[in-house]
């Protein structure tokens, strides 16, 4: 029997911190992992999926510099060397999770599935876990939507996807949301014909205004969009995939060669028999507190599994919360005013705090201000004019949300989460200098724009002409 102060299941984006930080902080921690290190942001999830989207965008570059005068022909993609590249990025990082790394901090990790026996112990193959508080991060892994036919066909997932080392010629992708959407447009980026099918509408949950614009993109680079379209059933014929879809009342048949869900994820909870441990969970996760605590109160779930913001970056800010509240007994609970986002399409959307749609939905009094990329004149030189910055705020001024679509989006996004964090007003990013030529500016001049009509008002240009008079 192990004894321990800490025990942490999963060592993915949320365990590993929780894991690291509790260690280094001096407490007895025991980190149990049934598969990879790491957990699907490293190995099925953000890292390759960003590493095949820029293979992609290269690709595209090459056909692209013909606008800046410069002529490539037209580029060959070896698929097996971008498969390599993939691996590669994920080696290079994988040190920094892996179970020597973890070891030398002091963390004892056993690897193998975790089951609870009781509300106090862990069973992993045949060692039982005793510990004083457990963390549960188990994460969640890709959803198989009730299709008729899907069982007999096979299909990729984000655990199978960046294994192939042929690009896939025809890949439908099942989900038009940021997996759907990133791989789609990776995979179309170097070579493969898609079509991604989606139920509503693609990127539901952000700003359906900056969506245009990556829609716009998607289909100029020639993804098939199909979207408010229902999949009946799915079956193999040949070598081909077959889904019969339906669309605004039309039955039709959609063939590929490979077949990718994405329609959503659901939690890791198999066998880690929460009745046992008094823990409560819903379809969609482990329930908690905003303390991060489940119905157990010496047990607490972080990351996706508790079905929230399925981000690498909030499981790593539910480790810092359960870090202080398990370790120093600190009431700390979950703020999400100032939550991030980024979907790493070309262009990027990045959203944080509240959208348009949330604020006009809840009935909340708003302002919203709007900056296009084309009155940039860094996005100019980049010809790269397509974005939009659109920034929501209190009527006096108190910044709520940001979503911003364009080249480096991603980038754009953090001074708006700080600003929302510390409660700022639009008059303190107006007033920020930003430097010539730079995409940042359009941050600059959209919080200026909230003060465009006072500022340029008849009444302001009254009161010129009278101090004018003065000398
Ligand atoms: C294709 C894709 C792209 C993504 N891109 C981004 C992105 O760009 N940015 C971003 O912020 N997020 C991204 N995400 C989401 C991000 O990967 C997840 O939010 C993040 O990995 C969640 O971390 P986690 O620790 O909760 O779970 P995971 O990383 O899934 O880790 C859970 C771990 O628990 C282990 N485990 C499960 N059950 C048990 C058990 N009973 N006993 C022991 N171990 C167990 C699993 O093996 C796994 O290693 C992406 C996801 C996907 C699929
Ligand atoms: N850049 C990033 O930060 C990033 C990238 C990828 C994934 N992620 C995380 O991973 C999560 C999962 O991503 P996801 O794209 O799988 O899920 P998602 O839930 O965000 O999107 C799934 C999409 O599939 C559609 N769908 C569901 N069932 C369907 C069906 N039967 N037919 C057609 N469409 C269907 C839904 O309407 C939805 O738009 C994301 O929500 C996000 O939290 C983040």
């Amino acid at each position: 029997m192990i004894k321990t102060d800490l025990c942490v299941i999963g060592g993915g984006s949320a365990g590993l911190s929780v894991a690291a930080g509790a260690a280094q902080m001096g407490a007895d921690t025991v980190l149990v992992e049934s598969g990879k290190m790491g957990g699907d942001c490293l190995n099925y999830g953000c890292v390759p999926s960003k590493a095949l989207l820029v293979a992609g965008r290269a690709a595209r570059a090459g056909r692209e510099a013909k606008d800046f005068g410069i002529d490539y022909s037209d580029p060959k993609v070896n698929f097996r060397t971008v498969h390599d590249h993939v691996k590669d990025v994920i080696a290079g990082i994988e040190p920094h999770d892996s179970v020597e790394r973890f070891e030398k901090l002091g963390v004892q990790v056993v690897q193998g599935h975790g089951s609870f026996l009781n509300p106090k112990q862990l069973l992993v193959g045949s060692q039982v876990i005793e510990a004083r508080r457990f963390v549960i991060a188990t994460g969640s892994r890709a959803m198989t939507p009730p299709i008729g036919g899907l069982n007999s066909v096979p299909f990729l997932t984000n655990e199978s996807v960046f294994d192939l080392t042929d690009l896939p010629q025809k890949l439908i992708i099942v989900g038009g949301g940021p997996i759907g959407c990133e791989l789609g447009q990776a995979f179309r980026n170097l070579g493969s014909e898609v079509t991604i099918v989606e139920m509503a509408t693609i990127m539901p949950k952000d700003d359906p205004d900056l969506v245009e614009i990556v829609r716009s993109r998607l289909l100029a680079d020639g993804v098939n969009i199909r979207e408010k379209t229902k999949v009946i059933a799915a079956r193999c014929s040949d070598d081909s995939v077959v889904l019969e879809v339906e669309q605004e009342g039309q039955k039709k048949d959609i063939t590929g060669s490979h077949l990718l869900l994405a329609a959503g994820r659901i939690p890791n909870l198999d066998q880690l028999n929460l009745e046992a441990a008094g823990v409560a969970y819903e379809r969609g996760g482990i329930v908690v507190n905003r303390g991060l605590k489940t119905s157990n109160r010496k047990i607490y779930a972080a990351g996706d599994v508790t079905g929230g913001y399925q981000f690498t970056h909030m499981a790593a800010y539910d480790a810092g919360i359960i870090v202080r509240n398990a370790l120093f007994r600190l009431p700390a609970k979950v703020e999400h005013s100032a939550v991030p986002w980024v979907t790493y399409t070309d262009p990027e959307l990045a959203q944080v705090g509240l959208t348009e749609v949330e604020l006009r939905n809840n009935g909340d009094q708003h302002r919203v201000l709007r900056w296009s990329f084309a009155d940039n004149d860094r996005a100019r030189a980049e010809r790269r004019t397509e974005g939009l910055i659109k920034v929501m705020t209190n009527p006096k001024g108190k910044i709520l949300g940001a979503s911003i679509v364009g080249l480096h989006a991603g980038e754009l996004v953090l001074p708006w989460g700080l600003a929302i964090s510390k409660g700022l007003k639009i008059g303190d990013m107006a007033s920020v200098i930003a430097p010539y030529p730079s995409l940042s500016e359009v941050s600059k001049r959209v919080a200026g724009s909230y003060f465009t009509e006072t500022l340029f008002s008849d009444r302001v240009k009254m009161i010129v002409r009278f101090l004018a008079k003065f000398g």
